[in-house]
This record gives structure tokens, sequence and C-alpha cells, in this order.
């Protein structure tokens, strides 16, 4: 039990580290703070809270998975290499797919609460 809560730990001191360092997190933090927000005053439905929890999730989940790939990068070297150029475009190309894929979602499930 002891290691679990000291896993946990670590966990949360590299989400706050991601949110205190990350500019790209801070937006996304912004975005989901608008969304729920939005989402309240649209009333949506229990299937659409969870399409948009997952969103949510997956989105800020997916930008630490990327800052953490870039500071593993940095870690190997800090000179030109083309596998690191490739490790760190592949990881923002993943989300870069994700926030493209949640704004459509997100258009979908607002539109017509708005302007239908
Ligand atoms: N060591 C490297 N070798 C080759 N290209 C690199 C290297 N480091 C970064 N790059 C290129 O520069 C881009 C920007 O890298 P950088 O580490 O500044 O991340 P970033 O996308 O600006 O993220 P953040 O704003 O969170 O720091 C990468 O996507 C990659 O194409």
């Amino acid at each position: 039990m002891h290691r679990f809560f000291k896993s946990f730990y670590y966990a949360m001191k590299g989400i706050l580290h991601g949110f205190a360092s990350e500019r790209n997190l801070k937006f996304h933090l912004a975005a989901a703070v608008l969304t729920i927000v939005l989402g309240f005053l649209s009333g949506l439905s229990q299937m659409e809270w969870l399409i948009i929890i997952m969103l949510i999730g997956g989105m800020i989940a997916l930008e630490l998975m990327n800052t953490a790939v870039e500071r593993a990068v940095d870690l190997v070297t800090d000179e030109f290499h083309l596998l690191a150029k490739q490790a760190k475009d592949l990881a923002a190309g993943a989300v870069l797919i994700f926030a493209i894929a949640s704004a459509m979602i997100g258009l979908i499930i607002f539109i017509p609460k708005w302007f239908l």
C-alpha cells in the first residue's frame, strides 16, 4: 500500500510540474474549464458528458506524455539529431491529431445546442 501511495505522489508531482512548466498544458486546462462551463450552460446529456470527460482527460494525458518525450529526448542530446527531431515531431503529431478530433467532436456536440 505504501508503494501505491508513493507512485500516486510522484504521478501528482508530474502532473503539477507539467502544468507549472508547459504553456500548452495551461492552454488545455483553460480550454477544459471553458468546455465544462459551456457544458453546464448547454445542459449536456449523460453520454455527452462521458465523451467530454474522455476527451479532456485524453488531451491532458497525451500532452503530459508529449512533455515526457521532450524531456527524455533533451536528456539524451542537446545537439541536432534526426531521431530526436522525429521523436518530438511524432509525439507532437499525436497531440495534434487528438486535438483536431476533440475539436470536431466538441463542435458536433455543441453546435446543435446553440445554433440549431
Ligand atoms: N535535439 C533536437 N534535434 C533535432 N530537432 C530538434 C531537437 N530538439 C527539438 N527539435 C525540433 O524542434 C521542435 C521543437 O522542439 P522543442 O523541444 O522546443 O519543443 P516544443 O514543440 O517547442 O515544445 P515546448 O513549447 O513544450 O517546449 C521539435 O518538434 C523538433 O522538430
